[in-house]
């Protein structure tokens, strides 16, 4: 077996807006990173969003028979855009390998949906893991409204867990006004106090504590909350200013400290 090509890269991201609220979502990238190789040969990993994007480039693309390796720094079941790195990734990686043409971004949200690994398709965290930045999407019509850059004066610092269980994101899909609201401030410009209105509001609804997102926004972060449908949590301080937050946090877990990625200019 011959190995056809070095790696193709995505990145984990936080949620600006969950789109599972609305269909409409903004997430913003962020230096966790996920690389994908392909060889050809038996395919080896047990897992439905793998499969269905392994079967769809046989199909269609007569493509072989790939085994693949994934290398990722983000927890599984996170809410750190996890599916969409590796997805976008493995989608980059086949289609520079091969020579075809395809919508990475759009193509992933396509799979995920009917790999059933995700609720709207996460063109979103697609978008941003894919490019950077930061993402704006329709996600019922698998649309990129607008891509930004994100703001490189932060750090994010993230209490990352995987393993997401016991909630039902579907709860989200009740609040449409609310998170369609968060959305447009969002858009404006309004990022930070989007993203903290989104975390805040996702903790309540799938009933997370509060009292990480509490702590970090008296502690002077810019937003705090909740990222995607959890478990993880997100602080947004400016650089420099981590201290007090660093050291809160400590009683919560794991601490993880990142920032916004920008892919492009
Ligand atoms: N390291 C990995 N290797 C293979 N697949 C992965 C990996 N990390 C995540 N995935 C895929 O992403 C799915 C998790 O997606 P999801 O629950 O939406 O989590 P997240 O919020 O982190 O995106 C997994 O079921 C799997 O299909
Ligand atoms: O499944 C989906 O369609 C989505 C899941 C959420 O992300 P996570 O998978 O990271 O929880 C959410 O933030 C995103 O906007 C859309």
């Amino acid at each position: 077996m011959e190995e056809v090509h070095g790696g193709m890269q995505a990145y984990g991201g936080v949620s600006v807006v969950n789109a599972v609220g609305s269909w409409f979502g903004s997430s913003m990238a962020v230096d966790l990173k996920v690389e994908v190789t392909v060889r050809e040969g038996r395919p080896n990993i047990e897992d439905p969003l793998i499969k269905e994007i392994l079967e769809f480039f046989h199909r269609r693309y007569g493509v072989p028979d790939l085994e693949v390796e994934v290398r990722s720094e983000i927890p599984s079941g996170s809410g750190l855009k996890s599916s969409s790195a590796v997805s976008t990734a493995l989608i980059g990686e086949i289609s520079r390998t091969y020579g075809v043409q395809v919508d990475v971004p759009k193509l992933s949200a396509i799979l995920s949906l009917k790999a059933g690994v995700s609720y709207t398709g996460a063109l979103d965290d697609a978008v941003a893991a894919y490019f950077g930045g930061i993402s704006f999407t329709h996600n019922k019509e698998f649309k990129v409204i607008r891509r930004d850059r994100a703001p490189e004066d932060v750090k994010v610092i993230l209490l990352a867990r995987g393993g997401r269980g016991g909630v039902d994101p579907n709860r989200l899909r009740g609040f449409p006004l609310l998170f369609r609201s968060i959305f447009e401030l969002a858009i404006q410009g309004r990022l930070w106090e989007a993203m903290r209105l989104n975390g805040i509001a996702v903790a309540e609804i799938l009933g997370y504590s509060k009292e990480p997102v509490d702590d970090a926004l008296r502690r002077g972060a810019l937003a705090s909350g909740i990222s995607g449908n959890g478990p993880s949590y997100f602080a947004v301080v400016k650089c420099g200013e981590e201290g007090p937050i660093l050291d809160s946090w400590t009683k919560f877990g794991k601490i993880t400290v990142v920032r916004p990625i920008n892919l492009e200019g």
